[in-house]
């Protein structure tokens, strides 16, 4: 059986006894274009990320997701509303793994370093132990082009833990992977993000990588893009894809999110 407890958008997103919270988006909202000339994309968000908390995001496509991570990145600003990340900025990381081709795995991950202010004394070091975090240790020399398309996200997995954050935000991460590889990179986030106590954000279309990862689902409506609904997953880690406890809360949350979508074809 699923333990899915659902909480409305109003209610406090989880139990944060001190009140802590990694991100924090109050009231938010989201205009492209001049006010009053076009419909709000994002419309009145309030949601906590607590540290150490994961998240995964799921909605129609076109209903905001991707703008509610640019707007935590800080790569754009709200209409209206706050955004708050009291540690380092977050760090950023896509489907397209956007590594420079020209340079070695190492030397990506170096220049992240050297973004973050790491000395170059330690630049080296620091990004051989992020490899050997990803279990890409001794690939530091291969070419990016020598690399797997799971073994580059592993690669743009380090160099985004090489910005020094501990908020992380993935923009479906491993939707171009095939499905094997990309459930043996469900297994590596979930053990790197408990082992480094990471606070995530995941925007997927995927319901049951969703659900595979995330403490908490959340499900945004389009137009505007509100919090519709949530789902706090209490299934044991690590978890399997094709685990009953999985599937049963993502044809639950699957019909939620058809609703949604439906929603969003009928409206002109
Ligand atoms: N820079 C921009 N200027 C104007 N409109 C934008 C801009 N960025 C996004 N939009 C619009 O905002 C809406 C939400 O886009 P967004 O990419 O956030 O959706 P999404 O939920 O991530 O979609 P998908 O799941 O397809 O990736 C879309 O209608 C999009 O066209």
């Amino acid at each position: 059986m699923t333990t899915a407890l659902t909480t409305s958008a109003a209610a406090p997103a989880v139990d944060t006894p001190d009140g802590e919270y990694a991100v924090r988006l109050s009231h938010v909202h989201k205009t492209f274009g001049r006010p009053g000339t076009a419909a709000p994309v994002l419309d009145d968000i309030s949601l906590d990320v607590a540290p150490g908390e994961f998240v995964t995001l799921l909605g129609a496509s076109g209903c905001g997701k991707s703008t509610l991570l640019n707007l935590v990145a800080g790569l754009d600003r709200p209409t209206a509303g706050t955004i708050e990340v009291p540690g380092a900025r977050p760090a950023l990381m896509f489907q397209d793994h956007a590594l420079f081709p020209w340079l070695s795995a190492g030397k990506n991950i170096e220049l992240a370093l050297r973004l973050a202010g790491v000395p170059k004394a330690e630049r080296q070091s620091e990004a051989e132990r992020l490899l050997e975090l990803v279990r890409l240790g001794g690939s530091f020399k291969k070419r990016v082009h020598e690399l797997s398309g799971g073994m580059r996200q592993r690669v743009a997995l380090a160099r985004s833990l090489a910005q020094g954050s501990n908020v992380l935000l993935m923009d479906e991460p491993f939707a171009a992977l095939d499905a094997i590889t990309r459930d043996v990179l469900h297994d590596e986030i979930t053990r790197i993000w408990a082992e480094q106590r990471l606070s995530v954000l995941f925007v997927t279309h995927n319901v049951r990588e969703a659900v595979r990862l995330a403490q908490r689902v959340v499900l945004l409506s389009s137009r505007p893009g509100r919090i519709a609904k949530e789902w706090r997953i209490d299934l044991p880690q690590p978890r399997r894809i094709e685990s009953a406890g999985v599937a049963d809360l993502s044809i639950e949350i699957t019909e939620h999110l058809r609703g949604e979508i439906r929603r969003h074809v009928q409206q002109p």
